[in-house]
């Protein structure tokens, strides 16, 4: 029987605080669609000032908060997006700016830092006097931090030079900033000079900050206009959101100072977990809340059969390819549900070599 549960699968499994539901309870709303929810327009602002950019817009979710900006940005049909091949919007988003916007993805390979090669996006460009047959280039998309490579940081210098060749080929620059306060905190950079180049920016409020429920997009007052009436569109017209944003702007409040703790407790559980006979694990690399282990090949267990073995002492993680699993840090882990975790590391790796008598 599991008598203890530690949920490392995601920074998205957080239940809403107790200051989250009083504020929940008590927050000012009014109708978003026909007008203006007072407690989302705060939170909407104070996004913006935080991000640096004009304006906001509350939206459910860091999906439609890609797929809201990535089509406000693409009206035209046969626009084109470069993206990273191991980005969130093209692995995890099912491919929603093709199946309802009808934009065009063009991947570049994503680097193991999360960044892609300068040269490989400017080569991606499409040539616009060939538009007989090309799609059109019409927007660069960054992710930071980078979930796929670990949780990696693209840095201001880098976002900067991406912004540059967009401006040069007269291209948007949209950011998946669902960690952006992950990459903020742990590069020590404030989030509106990690974001100062981009045009658009999805914010979640939802993974490492710990609200229940949304995402803020922010950008030009021109653009969130337009933003609002397709979050409209796409069947995002908000009534009294005022009850999520309540939460959200509790959580802003609550959690920011708490990220660099997420991010040591995950230095010090990739440091344990690279001990143990039978797994791997690139310390140098985990830079903010996500680790990546690899399982090595004598270790004889498959990542799923590792999943499975652990879930039943009561630790929850993901796959994240073959022979390889992900640990989620976020504020409801503590020190001691770190231990825990490693524990049942050790447990499930020595169990295995005692089945195959491994010495
Ligand atoms: C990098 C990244 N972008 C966007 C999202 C989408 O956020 P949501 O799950 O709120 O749709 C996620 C996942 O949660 C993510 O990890
Ligand atoms: C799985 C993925 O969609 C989610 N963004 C996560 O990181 O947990």
């Amino acid at each position: 029987m599991v008598v203890r549960t530690v949920d490392l699968r995601s920074d998205t499994v957080t239940k809403p605080t107790e200051a989250m539901r009083n504020a929940m309870a008590n927050a000012e709303v009014d109708d978003d669609v026909l007008g203006y929810d007072p407690t989302a327009q705060r939170l909407e602002a104070e996004m913006a000032r935080i991000t640096g950019k004009e304006a906001g817009l509350f939206v459910p979710s860091g999906t439609m908060g890609n797929l809201i900006s990535v089509l406000t940005h693409c009206q035209i049909r046969g626009s084109e997006i470069i993206l990273g091949d191991y980005s969130h919007i093209h692995i995890y988003e099912n491919g929603g700016i093709s199946t309802l916007g009808g934009v065009h993805p063009r991947t570049v390979k994503n680097n193991e830092d999360g960044t892609m090669d300068l040269d490989l996006i400017e080569a991606a460009i499409r040539d616009p006097s060939f538009e007989i047959c090309y799609p059109t280039t019409r927007l660069i998309c960054l992710e930071n931090s980078q979930a796929h490579s670990g949780g990696r940081c693209l840095s201001a210098e880098y976002t900067d030079k991406v912004g540059e060749l967009a401006k040069k080929y007269g291209l948007k620059l949209h950011i998946d900033g669902a960690r952006i306060f992950n990459a903020s905190v742990a590069l020590g950079v404030p989030v509106h000079r990690l974001v100062q180049a981009a045009d658009s920016v999805s914010v979640c409020l939802s993974k490492g900050l710990g609200a229940p429920v949304g995402s803020v997009v922010v950008g030009s007052k021109s653009f969130i206009a337009r933003a609002k009436i397709l979050r409209k569109t796409l069947g995002g017209g908000m009534r009294q959101i005022g009850v999520l944003c309540a939460a959200a702007f509790t959580a802003l409040q609550e959690n920011l100072v708490k990220l660099e703790g997420d991010h040591r407790k995950a230095k010090s559980l990739a440091a344990e977990l690279n001990k143990i006979k039978g797994l791997k694990v690139d310390v140098a690399t985990v830079e903010t809340n996500i680790v990546y282990c690899d399982i090595l090949k004598g270790s004889r267990i498959s990542e799923t059969e590792l999943v499975k073995t652990l879930e039943q002492y009561g630790l929850l993680i993901l796959p994240e390819g073959p022979l390889r699993v992900r640990f989620v840090l976020h504020h409801q882990i503590s020190e001691s549900d770190v231990h825990y975790a490693v524990s049942c590391l050790q447990r499930a790796l020595a169990g295995v070599a005692e089945e195959n008598g491994d010495k």
